[in-house]
């Protein structure tokens, strides 16, 4: 599903190479960790999957196609297979959550009907249902960033590039939005994901991907974080294990791998917290906790010390808001060749938005059951999936 053959991206003015003779394979429905220390590469990385970007060297295919092959006038047309998450967001300021949502469907020409029954699906399995009426500004952080993926899988993409997703939310907004990407992921799509977070990397046990200096140093199937993309360790005060041990027991609940959750049912992050409510003993890890659960704690606590002061508030709101960037020229083409018979406005709206179907992704990613249950499993061939690129 993407290909990297011995790829080397530099940009020009720099001695080094930011990715430097890169062999990567990722198949189709895996989760995939990209990790490293700052600068190592990994935006890099996915603005070359993108086609943002041209490697100096190498090839890349995704979804069957060779990018370097890609004309620009079809680079948005194939970009339509892509979904795209930031750390910053990038709504559109002056359009409503409902607005975001339907303009990425608008500019690549679908159908007003489908408009209107895919975005108010779409928001509701990403929990702002209730919300659509907002503006990015009256939304905490966390809301947005789930607008943002809403705006990015309302069109089904084969792929979700993550990059640093929950870098400006704090340790328990995180969660629910890591949830929420697992959800996705086991729903079929294929997910990519930078990021500094080694808790969640940790305990979600995918694959993990570690750069260094522009060098795959490491390519683990169910690994950590690892040490040398970890962040210094910070001393802990007795408030901040505290927080620690409620912030684990959540996370740990809610994104344990699927066969612990088979014994023991995952908790949503809200049944997790509710139980905490009870008290520390309530909360804290039982006692046929699993081997490796020292590791975890230890990152978590680096985490938690690193990020949230035990005295603060978790923040919410992002103080800044972008436009997103211009999807290539896209608006230009919403009268393009893919809006055919059989082609993707044709397709049926997708079990997962059908507004009578009740469901709990979260909880249903734990058991396996989400994909079969929203009819989202892909069968067919990856290059069938990229439309009218040629
Ligand atoms: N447009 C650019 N022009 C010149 N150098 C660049 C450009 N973009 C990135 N670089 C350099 O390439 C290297 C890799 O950068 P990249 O952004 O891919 O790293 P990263 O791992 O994503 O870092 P971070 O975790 O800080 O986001 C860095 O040395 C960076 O300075």
């Amino acid at each position: 599903m993407i290909l990297f053959e011995n790829v080397t991206k530099k940009y020009r003015g720099t001695a080094k190479p930011a990715l430097d003779g890169i062999d990567l394979s990722v198949d189709r429905g895996e989760f995939v960790f990209i990790v490293g220390a700052s600068g190592s590469g990994k935006s890099s990385c996915l603005r070359l999957i993108l086609r943002e970007d041209q490697p100096s060297a190498g090839r890349i295919h995704v979804l069957g196609q060779d990018l370097s092959k890609i004309s620009s006038r079809k680079v948005p047309y194939f970009r339509r297979n892509l979904g795209t998450v930031f750390q910053d967001f990038r709504l559109l300021t002056n359009k409503t959550v409902y607005d975001n949502v339907a303009f990425s469907l608008q500019v690549i020409g679908k159908s007003r009907g489908f408009i209107q029954e895919a975005v108010p699906d779409t928001l509701e399995m990403v929990g702002l249902a209730g919300k659509s009426k907002r503006f990015p500004h009256e939304l905490s952080g966390g809301e947005q960033q789930r607008v943002a993926i809403a705006r990015a899988i309302v069109n089904k993409p084969a792929i979700l590039l993550a990059d640093e997703p929950t870098g400006n939310l704090d340790p328990a907004t995180s969660l629910g939005i890591m949830q929420l990407l697992r959800a996705i992921n086991a729903s079929g799509t294929t997910v990519v994901m930078a990021t500094h977070e080694a808790a969640f990397v940790d305990i979600m046990q995918q694959r993990v991907v570690e750069l260094s200096q522009g060098v795959v140093v490491r390519d683990e199937v169910g690994g950590g974080y690892g040490e040398t993309a970890s962040i210094p360790v910070a001393d802990l005060s007795a408030e901040g294990v505290q927080v620690l041990r409620t912030t684990e027991a959540v996370v740990r609940a809610a994104l344990s791998p699927a066969d612990t959750a088979e014994t023991e049912p995952a908790e949503t992050v809200e049944a997790a917290t509710a139980a905490e409510a009870h008290g520390p003993a309530a909360s804290a890890p039982a006692a046929s906790e699993p081997a490796g659960a020292d590791e975890v704690l230890a990152a978590l606590q680096d985490r938690v010390a690193q990020i949230v002061p035990p005295e603060t508030e978790p923040q919410h709101e992002a103080s800044v808001f972008e436009e997103p960037r211009p999807f290539g020229d896209e608006a230009a083409d919403i009268d393009d060749e893919t809006v055919r018979p059989g082609g993707p406005q044709d397709r049926r709206i997708p079990a997962f938005l059908d507004p009578d179907r009740p469901l709990d992704p979260v909880r249903m990613s734990e058991t396996g059951s989400l994909a079969e249950h929203l009819g989202l499993r892909r069968k067919d061939d990856d290059q069938t999936d990229v439309g009218p690129v040629r």
